[in-house]
């Protein structure tokens, strides 16, 4: 029988056919809605929420349940390493995120994530940079432009970013990204506020104006087909957690702008384990 049993004040134990074989202490079960009913359809769906225990840091985020469900029909069960996420966060002295940036092209992306890397890293903290088009060179370098492709891509970026993530690091994803769903989507894969979305609110006249790799002239004399902003779609964020805006004439420094995601960060509490 699915079971996730309180067995003192941070630690639970799920024992399953299923092979998850010890979620043991520092699990953080945070407002998660934990189905036990595709273990024995007939048990009624447990809910566990238990929001006093965000002390601890090891989050199952309900879309990793869901993903737990796919799997266990396929033969396929989730090994668990006896170091944790905690233990690497507690060596590295800072907590695993995701920072994702989102904007046009040109609005800053690139230049803000090396600013903050940077940032963060004469601080002490490691970070790693998942930059749209470099991934774009490599992992992802079988994907177009169109919004399958997109969504792909952005799916792709969200599975390595939550990995990177888990491995203790500030994850910086700075790509075009859309699409809301496809960034939400990123978002429920990891735990409750461990994903930053990072708006960056610039003007396409502006980012147009900017135009580094000449590709916004190539879009509006039609070379390039489906470009974001010309002919293709960019849904602006309606609720992250930060908004860095630009006006022409009016640009905010790309230091001054990843200090403000840094203080956020030590608000927060992400750059101390
Ligand atoms: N059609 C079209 N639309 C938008 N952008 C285009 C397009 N074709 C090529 N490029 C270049 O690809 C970079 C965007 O890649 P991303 O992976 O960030 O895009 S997306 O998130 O999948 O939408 C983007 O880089 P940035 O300018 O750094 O944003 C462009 O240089
Ligand atoms: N805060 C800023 N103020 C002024 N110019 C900027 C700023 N951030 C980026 N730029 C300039 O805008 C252009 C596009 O920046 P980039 O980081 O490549 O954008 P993106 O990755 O979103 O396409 C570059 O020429 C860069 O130097």
């Amino acid at each position: 029988m699915a079971v996730i049993k309180e067995a003192g004040a941070f630690s639970f134990s799920w024992s399953d056919a299923v092979g998850l074989s010890c979620w043991r202490n520092r699990i953080g079960l945070r407002g998660i809605d934990v189905r036990s009913s595709f273990l024995k359809p007939a048990k009624a769906k447990k809910v566990f929420s238990i929001a006093s225990l965000t002390t601890s840091r090891a989050a199952i985020s309900g879309e990793n349940i869901l993903q737990m469900e796919a799997t266990v029909g396929k033969n396929i069960v989730w090994h668990k390493s006896s170091v944790e996420k905690f233990d690497r966060e507690e060596l590295l002295k800072q907590k695993g995120c995701v920072i994702w940036v989102t904007g046009l092209s040109g609005s800053g992306k690139s230049t803000l994530a090396c600013a903050l890397s940077r940032g963060l890293h004469s601080r002490g903290k490691l970070t790693y940079i998942l930059d749209g088009d470099n991934v774009r060179h490599g992992l992802n370098s079988d994907l177009s432009f169109k919004a399958e492709d997109r969504a792909e891509n952005i799916r792709r970026i969200g599975e390595v970013a939550k990995l990177f993530a888990d491995a203790g690091i500030i994850c910086i994803a700075s790509l075009i990204s859309p699409y809301r769903k496809d960034r939400d989507a990123c978002r429920a894969l990891m735990p409750e506020g461990d994903f930053i979305e990072v708006f960056l609110d610039v003007p396409l006249e502006l980012c147009e104006a900017r135009d580094p790799k000449g590709l916004y002239k190539l879009a509006r004399s039609g070379k390039i087909k489906g470009f974001t902003g010309i002919s293709a779609p960019y849904e602006p964020p309606v609720n992250c957690e930060i908004v860095l805006q630009q006006k022409v004439g009016d640009c905010v420094s790309p230091c001054v702008m990843a200090e403000t995601v840094i203080s956020y960060l030590e608000e927060k509490g992400y750059l101390q384990a």
